[in-house]
């Protein structure tokens, strides 16, 4: 809805209202509407404004609808309306003016914003374009370049850039409608002519060619199949190229495609996922909405090795107090100094003062945490160390102090069980590096009280990350989806393919490392030392002729070959690939590697085939998803957006695929359940491949859409 008002005797005030951010629902666009008409056929009003209620301008277009038969007017006739208005128009921009808000304010003749407003094009992100004249009005009021800049990355621009790069007329630092309202007395008189954007000429750079496939390149090479950012570049080079009116056509043709396609479904159902993760709920019933979290003034990270050291970089820079334990001096140094370098390089690149060196003191001894409310523990992987030191911790804190620990796979409930409150532990599974990656797994076990849950969960807000709560089990969600997909991946080289197909398969479908450059990258010797725990590495190698079998389920030693060769990866300059030197980062195809698995075959009888991209995925990627549904089943996650968010911020899973649950219901449950069965024929003996109950049950109950799987895990779980 949008209400109209009269103020300062001839000025038309518009508001928007549609809580919580204004979207352009059918309802707002027909009453900006009507109230443009109202104002412009009332004889005493001589110029409007345009605001939004609850100091956010417009948050764009109401993404909900998208999916649904869109009624209502249409945006592009609406702001045309109001740019060939015979009365100034000024946009008060407060908050947000985002996507078709930014369209809107475009098409009035006079915007104002709030020095705290963010301005910005992201429906790029959402798999779409400004398809509301923003690919056309956009070039020609800021250039080309800039343009190009904010359209194909859709980042929000604070008001000062908006200003500077000319978005803006103003920026006001009180009431902006005040200052919009007084404005638009100034200027009732005034000339409209040079104030309608889409009939300025569109600025032709110079190096017009080089500038349109330096962008191009650019987006192919960051969006790895992503459409939108390329019919994005398109767009404004239809600005550039062709006169307004039939730039918007090109506008609309190129939306079109974007609009049905599946990438945009997909970007769509990941910005609501992300969000409904944040409301958390526990098997017991305990929720986000009912379990108050407590204030962290002040919090501990015990042992600074790489991920204690993001970590404690992620806490500072929430400006909270910081108390660093490392108990080995040398290694206390290093960390301190490390810790004082990644704060200083991230305050410069905010073009700010590094305000939060000063909030981090370092002890190498534990007592040093007795008055903190929250300890993260980050030593070394190792089930006996984490317990001794959740002993010492449990001895040495305050009453009431949370206990988390920063384990990647390790019992949560196990640790917890060390401790005098096991209602106060559980995970924080960081991803490295810890200070930049975006994920946050909050481990919740049997004991957790929500407290602590919510707790964690507002903490990982307030360092920026998307933290999703999941239940106690191996590996958690992410870890533990990894493990049948790696497995898939050296089975295959047993069969015939290479590290360089497999990866390229990946890599093609859009992560950005394949399997095995990201092995190269982690360190083999990560999986190594687990295979060890596990006790499946010691049998194979003891007799110098590594079983493929361990308790009946095939099994590749492959990677614990190479770790006993000392290839450890990119650290070690050797791994599946080979690199110029130790640290260094451009993989090579390894002729040693490749003899050594075609020796490898030879022994063990394999006889290689020619193995296809489509298969690579398929085993891949379904015996990941296979395990998704498990852990659906198992109750460790809520729901496949929990699993969805998971993958697509920890572990490079295309954005515009979804996530992998999201994707299984793009490629159809059927036919997800039809390969694993036919793959689980050909290999009997790898269990992973057995397609679990709830993916049947799915596909029974007639494969619904990934929002309705609730209710039938409700029901699954209801029977058990
Ligand atoms: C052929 C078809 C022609 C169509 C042409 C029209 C095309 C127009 C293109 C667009 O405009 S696409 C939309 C572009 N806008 C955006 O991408 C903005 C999305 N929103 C945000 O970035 C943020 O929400 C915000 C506005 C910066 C506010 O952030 P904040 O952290 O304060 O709140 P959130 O938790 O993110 O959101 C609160 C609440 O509001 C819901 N929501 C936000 N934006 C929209 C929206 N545009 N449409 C519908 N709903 C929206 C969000 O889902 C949250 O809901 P919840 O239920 O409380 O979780």
């Amino acid at each position: 809805m949008a209400q109209y008002t009269r103020v300062s005797g001839s000025v038309g005030l518009i508001t928007l209202q549609n809580p919580p951010v204004n979207a352009l629902s059918a309802a707002v666009r027909q009453g900006i509407v009507d109230t443009v008409k109202r104002a412009l056929g009332d004889p005493k009003v001589k110029s409007v404004v345009i605001c939004g209620q609850n100091g956010i301008f417009c948050g764009g277009a109401d993404i909900k609808e998208f999916g649904t038969n869109m009624s209502g007017p249409p945006l592009v006739p609406m702001i045309h309306a109001i740019e060939a208005a015979n009365k100034p128009v000024v946009a008060a921009i407060e908050g947000s003016a985002l996507g078709g808000g930014l369209e809107l304010a475009l098409g009035c003749h006079y915007r104002i914003a709030h020095s705290k407003a963010r301005l910005g094009l992201p429906e790029v992100s959402l798999g779409l374009l400004p398809a509301a004249g923003g690919t056309q009005r956009l070039p020609r009021l800021i250039g080309v370049p800039a343009a190009l800049d904010l359209i194909t990355t859709g980042r929000h621009v604070t008001a000062a850039e908006a200003l500077q790069l000319g978005v803006v007329d103003r920026v006001a630092e009180h009431s902006t409608v005040d200052a919009a309202v007084k404005f638009a007395l100034s200027v009732a008189a005034k000339s409209l002519d040079a104030r309608r954007i889409s009939t300025y000429p569109c600025p032709r750079p110079s190096d017009f060619d080089a500038l349109f496939e330096g962008a191009m390149q650019k987006v192919r090479q960051s969006a790895r199949g992503a459409i939108a950012p390329v019919a994005c570049v398109q767009a404004v080079r239809a600005a550039a190229t062709r006169p307004y009116l039939q730039g918007m056509e090109r506008e609309k043709e190129l939306m079109a495609t974007l609009f049905t396609s599946g990438q945009a479904r997909a970007l769509q159902y990941c910005f609501f996922a992300q969000r409904a993760v944040s409301k958390w709920n526990m098997p017991n019933g305990a929720r986000w909405d009912t379990s108050k979290p407590r204030p962290v003034h002040k919090a501990a990270v015990i042992g600074l090795g790489t991920m204690g050291r993001g970590i404690a970089v992620a806490l500072a820079q929430t400006g909270m107090s910081v108390v660093a334990v490392e108990t080995q001096e040398k290694q206390l140094m290093e960390a301190k100094q490390a810790v004082s370098g990644m704060l200083e390089r991230g305050a410069k690149r905010r073009g700010l003062t590094p305000a939060a060196l000063h909030k981090i003191s370092y002890s190498h001894d534990i007592q040093a945490v007795a008055d903190v409310d929250l300890v993260i523990e980050a030593v070394f992987e190792d089930m006996a160390l984490k317990k001794k030191v959740f002993q010492q911790l449990s001895a040495v804190c305050k009453p009431g102090t949370f206990l988390c620990t920063n384990t990647s796979a390790l019992d949560v409930d196990h640790l917890a069980s060390q401790t005098r409150n096991p209602e106060l532990v559980v995970g924080m599974h960081f991803f490295a590096p810890a200070h930049v990656m975006k994920l946050l797994e909050v481990v919740y076990g049997p004991q957790s009280s929500p407290q602590a849950v919510a707790t964690a969960m507002q903490l990982g807000k307030k360092m920026g990350k998307v933290s999703v709560a999941v239940g106690n089990c191996r590996g958690f969600v992410g870890n533990r989806m990894l493990k049948p997909y790696i497995e898939q991946a050296f089975f295959l080289l047993e069969e015939g393919a290479t590290p360089e197909l497999v990866d390229r398969a990946l890599e093609e479908f859009g992560f950005p490392m394949g399997v095995f450059r990201m092995s190269d990258l982690s360190g083999l010797d990560v999986g190594w030392r687990v295979r060890k725990g596990d006790g499946l590495v010691e049998s194979g190698s003891a007799s110098g002729q590594p079983t493929r079998l361990r308790e009946g389920r095939r099994y590749s030693p492959l990677g614990d070959l190479l770790c006993e060769q000392g290839r450890f990866g990119q650290k070690t300059g050797r791994g599946w690939y080979q690199y110029d030197k130790p640290g260094s980062r451009v993989a090579r195809s390894d002729p040693w590697f490749h003899s050594f698995l075609e020796e490898y075959r030879a022994r063990h009888g394999l006889v290689a085939r020619r193995i296809d991209h489509q298969e690579v995925l398929e085993r891949c990627l379904y015996v990941l998803i296979n395990e998704g549904f498990r852990i659906l089943e198992d109750g460790i996650a809520a729901g496949p957006e929990d699993i969805d968010i998971i993958y697509v911020f920890g572990y490079g899973w295309p954005r515009h695929r979804g996530g992998p649950m999201f994707y299984a219901g793009m490629v159809g449950l059927a036919t997800v359940l039809e390969r694993l069965e036919h793959y689980r024929q050909a290999h009997p003996d790898v269990p992973y491949l057995q397609p679990c109950s709830l993916l049947r049950r799915l596909v029974a109950s007639g494969s619904p859409p990934v929002h309705r799987w609730r209710e039938v895990i409700k029901k699954l779980h209801s029977q058990l």
